[in-house]
């Protein structure tokens, strides 16, 4: 079995393309970084350190890699049974373009071997959303193809990958945690589904991207913006902090009730879950930079994302949400120079007003109770 990954960066080399190669499945990473690139070409393997309560080492064999950039990796797609992404949100569209090339390709050849594509990004349904972004460049006729050989299979991914440590000389050096899950959607598949240790199938998948990014992602990203503001640079430094754990824990168990009002869950089993997440971020073996958790709070401020999709659950349910609205809150004031959203939220935020700013970005009413609320929040804060 074949197998094209877009993204050799953390998520890719640590996880994703790691799971396929243990597989045994014959890996090519695409990636636009020609150092990543290169290297991978050259060695055809790389080492993960996975880092927990016990420290491994690992090998992963079996890879190579073409510059996403080129013709090459349309060929690779003609050629392969499974494609998968870890670029991030925001490049999925720019890839959409070399997946309808090689869909094209496969079906110039006769090709109508089942292919199924899994964006692993945090992100609800992200590989619907790529679907949609690949039928655009797409005829009628190759449309009725795709939907006919190819699948677009939802996932959910879960394992904190930070980049690499600072003075690290290995462009493929990569530190991961025990932990592990990635879910995917088996009611998506083209085919059969294939055996991939690691990779878990269920049917009822929005419940677990749900309890993934509104439990873990929010918990860790109000750890970033609380860990920021009280002077702190990575997230183990932040959670190890009583005032921030205290806060955290309460937004999660917030966020936590609208999950299992909405789908059912164990409220034991979900208060252990928060429990396992807050132990994975104070993981001592890990440096996660606060900023890297912080990043893109335009996209975090989004309908669907972290902060305000189980925010407006709690509004739904009628449930307290006292401590999402404060890390709403934290995210106007999270500066940084070198991320563009942070700039950009900061540059409406001083024009605009908070009302003003955060409706625009998370679709809540400019006069609605928890914008004021979380206007109070922000000055509380401050
Ligand atoms: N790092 C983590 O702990 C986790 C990350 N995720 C998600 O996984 C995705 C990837 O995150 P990371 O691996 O941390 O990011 P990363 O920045 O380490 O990796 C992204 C890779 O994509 C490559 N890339 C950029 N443009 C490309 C293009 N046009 N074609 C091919 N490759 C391209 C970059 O060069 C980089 O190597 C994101 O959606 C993130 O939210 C999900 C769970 C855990
Ligand atoms: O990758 P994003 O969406 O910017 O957010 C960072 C988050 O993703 C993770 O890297 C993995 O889920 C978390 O560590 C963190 O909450």
């Amino acid at each position: 079995m074949k197998a094209l990954h877009f993204g050799a960066g953390n998520i890719g080399r640590g996880f994703i393309g790691k799971l396929l190669a243990d597989a045994g499945i014959a890996v090519t990473f695409a990636d636009v970084n020609e150092t990543v690139v290169s290297e991978l070409q050259k060695r055809n393997e790389y080492t993960v350190k996975v880092v927990g309560e016990e420290c491994v080492v690992e090998t992963v064999k079996n890879v190579t890699a073409v510059n996403s950039a080129t013709d090459t990796v349309v060929d690779c797609i003609a050629e392969s049974d499974l494609v998968t992404t870890a670029v991030g949100p925001t490049v999925l569209k720019i890839i959409s373009k070399s997946i309808a090339l090689g869909i094209e390709k496969r079906a110039a050849a006769n090709n109508t071997a089942p292919m199924n594509i899994i964006a692993a990004e945090n992100m609800i349904r992200g590989t619907s959303q790529l679907k949609e972004a690949v039928l655009e460049h797409l005829s009628d006729e190759m449309k009725a193809f795709t939907e006919e050989h190819i699948g677009f299979v939802d996932s959910a991914v879960d394992r904190i990958v930070p980049p690499a440590a600072e003075g690290e000389t290995d462009p493929l050096a990569v530190t991961v945690e025990t932990f592990s899950e990635w879910i995917v959607d088996q009611t998506q598949f083209k085919g059969e589904i294939p055996n991939i240790p690691g990779m878990e199938c269920t049917d009822n998948l929005i419940a677990f991207v749900e309890r993934k990014l509104f439990t873990l992602n929010t918990g860790h990203l109000i750890t970033a913006y609380l860990g920021v503001l009280a002077g702190h640079e990575t997230i183990k430094d932040s959670i190890e902090d009583d005032a921030i754990l205290a806060e955290v824990s309460a937004a999660m168990e917030e966020s936590g009730a609208v999950l299992i009002k909405r789908y059912g869950f164990d409220p034991k089993a979900h208060a252990a879950y928060i429990q396992k997440i807050l132990g994975r971020f104070a993981n001592p073996y890990l440096r996660d930079e606060v900023d890297r958790v912080g990043r893109q709070p335009i996209r975090k401020l989004s309908p669907q994302d972290r902060l305000i999709k189980p925010l407006n659950g709690t509004i739904e349910y009628g449930l307290p949400n006292q401590h999402l609205l404060k890390g709403i809150a934290a995210a106007f004031l999270y500066k940084n120079e070198d991320d563009p959203q942070a700039v950009e939220l900061q540059a409406m935020f001083t024009e605009k007003g908070f009302a003003e700013t955060l409706a625009h970005y998370s679709g809540l009413k400019s006069d609605a109770e928890v914008v004021k609320l979380a206007e109070d929040a922000y000055f509380s804060l401050k």
